[in-house]
């Protein structure tokens, strides 16, 4: 199993005191499969996506990654499992702007030290992206420039594929394209993707989904 979370819990200090978003989560996740998170806003998606991909330490349970235990590790081991092992795609794309779109691409692999430029090439070309490697960020659309930040987030080869709305700030046929598009090239890699969505219908594209609700799966 490439991901198992057991009994995962969190809590947030906050002016009414402690509220505890996640109440003791189980969820596994296989290579090669495609996992939507579903839930009301505030139900706690984006913190356990967080939790998952090492952003954040739990206060509670397990998170058991590609046979590694992430809730056992300090912030060094987290940053490692964060560069080796899981890439994110964000709603906000977060391109550099001032680094072309080519280096955009290249910029999370090179930093892990797996470049690899015959697979930026095909990414860039499954994603329909190779007339725009000589632009900056800002010349592009924003179903371009999240097409950049998903091939940057494949370039190193993930295991793990951890989504936060990526087609929330694109309409609704480029979202559909987009999110194709994502879904073919995560299948090639055999990675395992997570993806938090409001939408039903992107949902309905994933093979299997979760539903998150008083901080519990539903
Ligand atoms: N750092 C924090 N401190 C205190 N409370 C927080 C913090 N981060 C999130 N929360 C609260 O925890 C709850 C869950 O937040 P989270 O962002 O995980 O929800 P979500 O399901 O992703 O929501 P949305 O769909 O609106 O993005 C919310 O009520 C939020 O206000």
């Amino acid at each position: 199993m490439l991901l198992t979370v057991t009994d995962l819990r969190k809590t947030y200090a906050t002016a009414d005191g402690p509220f505890d978003v996640l109440r003791g989560i189980d969820m596994t996740l296989d290579r090669g499969e495609t996992l939507a998170l579903t839930g009301e806003s505030g139900s706690g998606k984006s913190t356990l996506l967080h939790l998952i991909g090492g952003l954040d330490a739990p206060d509670g349970g397990q998170i058991m990654l590609d046979g590694e235990d992430l809730t056992a590790m300090d912030d060094n081991g987290r940053a490692r499992m964060r560069r080796d092992t899981v890439g994110v795609v964000f709603q906000q794309f977060n391109l550099i702007p001032s680094l072309r779109i080519a280096d955009n691409i290249a910029f999370q692999a090179r930093l892990a030290g797996r470049h690899d430029p015959a697979w930026c090439a095909t990414l860039a070309d499954r994603m329909g992206l190779t007339p725009q490697l000589r632009k900056y960020p800002e010349q592009l659309s924003g179903g371009q420039q999240q097409r950049v930040a998903i091939a940057r987030t494949l370039a190193p080869r993930p295991k793990l594929v951890l989504a936060d709305e990526p087609t929330g700030n694109l309409d609704e046929a480029t979202a559909a394209q987009v999110l194709a598009l994502m879904l073919d090239l995560v299948a090639d890699t055999g990675a395992g993707l997570l993806m938090v969505t409001h939408s039903d219908r992107l949902a309905g594209q994933m093979m299997r989904r979760l539903h998150l609700a008083q901080g519990q799966i539903a």
